[in-house]
């Protein structure tokens, strides 16, 4: 197996030569993560492998492997391999831990495309496009803009408009994953040994489009529902896809619960008539604190918007922008420090004994 193909570069030849590791090393990408036990994949074929627990005793949660890593890897074929060491990242998404005490994991690295996927439909939605914007570029990947289900709108060109608008400089393709129209255009973006992930909400088409590059069905898709434009929730399965024209496709259920997708969701129904009186604020980038003409806080005067309703509107909002800030790698590294920290302290907890 040639890791190249993997996805190899460089980037991390460079890294893994001036670690100057023991001989035995080799290098790995991890390719599926499991409960107890990851699959990593290397020159001399696959792996299911482990952290080595010495290397990993004082890592942060954040240096933990995670899909998509390229690790150092003390390679044992016929048993379990060791991962010794994970390689610095050059893109990442996190996550928020349930536990509030503890820091955020990784659910995914090393990508070099965020697909931003929103179809053609009823479900085209231009304010949760700038959210999972803001996420990708802050992952340190490069976005792309796929609208999906080009066939089935008569408002192609509005929607690209909107678009490009929104998104000034990011590319943007509309494609028909059922019958092939416009993946060529998508396919010469991409080049061999290059990775992406796909963004967007349940239903819009990832997983055709996954199909679709490949050229064979990869991933499970689902029926839509007639009634509200969205399809259900299929993708389960956790993994690396090697597509036959030498592109790597990340899929995560974590990556639908970045936070983003979701709450975004949420906040723009549970709080649609605030979203509705908010069009009306003199500024398209009203904070609906004082600005003038803020139609917010005219409606909060004139009691026609609840105070408690409002409140918690801001509050949701601070969330959401806490997580997009969440996903910003140079800002993680900052954070450190901070991590360090706290899993040291959840380390200090004394353990019962048995
Ligand atoms: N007409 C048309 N239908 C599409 C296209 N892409 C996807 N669909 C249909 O839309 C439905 C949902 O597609 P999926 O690929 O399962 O969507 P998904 O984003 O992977 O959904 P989750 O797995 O729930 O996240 C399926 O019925 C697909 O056949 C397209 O380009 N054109
Ligand atoms: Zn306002």
């Amino acid at each position: 197996m040639n890791l190249k193909e993997y996805g190899y570069n460089d980037f991390f030849a460079a890294q893994f030569a001036e670690l100057e590791l023991p001989e035995q090393l080799i290098p790995g990408r991890v390719t599926a993560v499991f409960k107890h036990v990851m699959r990593v994949v290397s020159a001399d074929g696959e792996h299911l492998a482990k952290t080595k627990s010495s290397s990993f005793r004082d890592a942060l949660r954040t240096d933990w492997p995670a899909i998509g890593d390229f690790v150092a890897l003390e390679s044992h074929p016929s048993d379990t391999s060791l991962i010794h060491k994970v390689l610095e990242r050059k893109s990442i998404f996190l996550r928020d831990d349930p536990d509030p005490d503890m820091p955020p994991q990784v659910v995914a690295a090393n990508f070099d495309y965020c697909f931003l996927v929103n179809s053609a439909n009823d479900d085209f939605n231009i304010n949760r496009l700038e959210r999972y914007l803001t996420v990708a570029w802050n992952s340190g990947a490069n976005p792309v803009i796929v609208l999906t289900k080009a066939d089935l709108s008569d408002k192609l060109s509005y929607y690209m408009d909107q678009l490009n608008a929104a998104a000034f400089g990011v590319p943007v393709f509309a494609v028909d994953s059922i019958s092939g129209t416009g993946l060529d255009e998508l396919r010469s973006l991409l080049s061999p040994g290059e990775t992406i992930v796909l963004l967007g909400s349940s239903g819009v088409g990832k997983s055709s489009l996954v199909n679709a590059l490949a050229g064979e069905e990869r991933m499970k898709t689902s029926g839509i529902r007639e009634d509200d434009a969205r399809g259900r929730h299929t993708t389960t399965h956790r993994e690396m896809h090697l597509l036959p024209s030498g592109i790597i496709v990340i899929d995560t259920p974590g990556m639908r619960g970045l936070g983003i997708g979701n709450a975004a969701a949420g906040l723009e129904e549970t709080f649609q008539d605030i979203e509705e009186i908010a069009q009306q604020c003199r500024f398209g980038d009203c904070s609906h604190h004082n600005e003038p003409g803020c139609a917010v806080q005219d409606a909060l005067e004139n009691g026609t918007l609840a105070r408690k309703h409002y409140a918690n509107w801001e509050k949701l909002r601070k969330e959401l922008a806490y997580n997009e800030r969440k996903n910003n790698i140079l800002l993680m590294r900052q954070d450190k420090q901070q991590w360090k920290a706290i899993s040291k302290q959840h380390r200090a907890k004394p353990k019962k004994k048995v």
